[in-house]
């Protein structure tokens, strides 16, 4: 049995989300936002370097794969990393909507514990979009992409523009990335969103 918040559940008047035309070609990588990101950043040695590719609707799947420097009981991935992996992956959908947005709320589920060694199969899709609140929900199964379900969130993400990691991130980290010519023109093309 699981208690679902309402907030990260879509009103009934709330839309149907729309793939962007630009978004990547399903089946092709989702890139990822910030290096140092530790969900999907290549600069973090102990990150979870999810790899993340597009599906065919407002929908992507990923991998990530368990190890050691993921565990909370012997063994076993800690159960924030596997919120963690989660997150990132409906992050990535921002890709899908071409929209910035950020974790509102996250809730978790676990089902079934994850061994270190271990591949979670991750799908995660947008289910509405209501303003600047996107709904999603997101799904990690063991043993391959139609396993079990071990862990699953439903998620309300909330559409903010640029402003809000210059203002809000910590300043030698946003001026190494505004130095970034490429970096900056990325993040603001999601700003002109038709
Ligand atoms: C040129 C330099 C570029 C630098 C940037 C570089 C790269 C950036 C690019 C992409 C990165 C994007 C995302 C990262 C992707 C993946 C990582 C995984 C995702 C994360 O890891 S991301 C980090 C964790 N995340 C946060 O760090 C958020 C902290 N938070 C806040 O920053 C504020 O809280 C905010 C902005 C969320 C809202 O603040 P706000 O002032 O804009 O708006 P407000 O509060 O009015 O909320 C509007 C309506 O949402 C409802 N609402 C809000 N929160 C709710 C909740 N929790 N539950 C239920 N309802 C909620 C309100 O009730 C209201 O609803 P209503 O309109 O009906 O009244």
């Amino acid at each position: 049995m699981s208690a679902t918040n309402t907030a990260v559940q879509p009103p009934a008047d709330a839309a149907a989300p729309v793939r962007h035309p630009e978004a990547p070609a399903p089946g092709e990588p989702v890139g990822s936002h910030y290096e140092n990101c530790f969900g999907c950043g290549s600069g973090q040695p102990h990150g979870l370097h999810l790899a993340t590719r597009a599906g065919e609707g407002v929908n992507v799947t990923a991998e990530f794969t368990v190890r050691p420097e993921h565990q909370g009981a012997p063994g076993l991935a800690h159960g924030g990393i596997l919120a963690t992996a989660l997150d990132d992956a409906l992050g990535s959908l921002n890709w899908l909507l071409r929209t910035i947005s950020v974790t509102g709320r996250l809730e978790t589920d676990y089902r079934r514990p994850v061994p270190v060694g271990s591949v979670l199969h991750i799908a995660a899709e947008v289910t509405a979009v209501a303003g600047r609140k996107i709904y999603a929900t997101a799904v990690g199964r063991l043993g391959g992409p139609e396993g079990p379900v071990a862990v699953r969130a439903d998620a309300l993400f909330i559409e903010v523009k640029v402003d809000h990691f210059i203002e809000n991130g910590r300043k030698e980290e946003i001026q190494a990335v505004m130095d970034d010519p490429d970096a900056v023109r990325q993040a603001r093309a999601f700003e002109v969103n038709p």
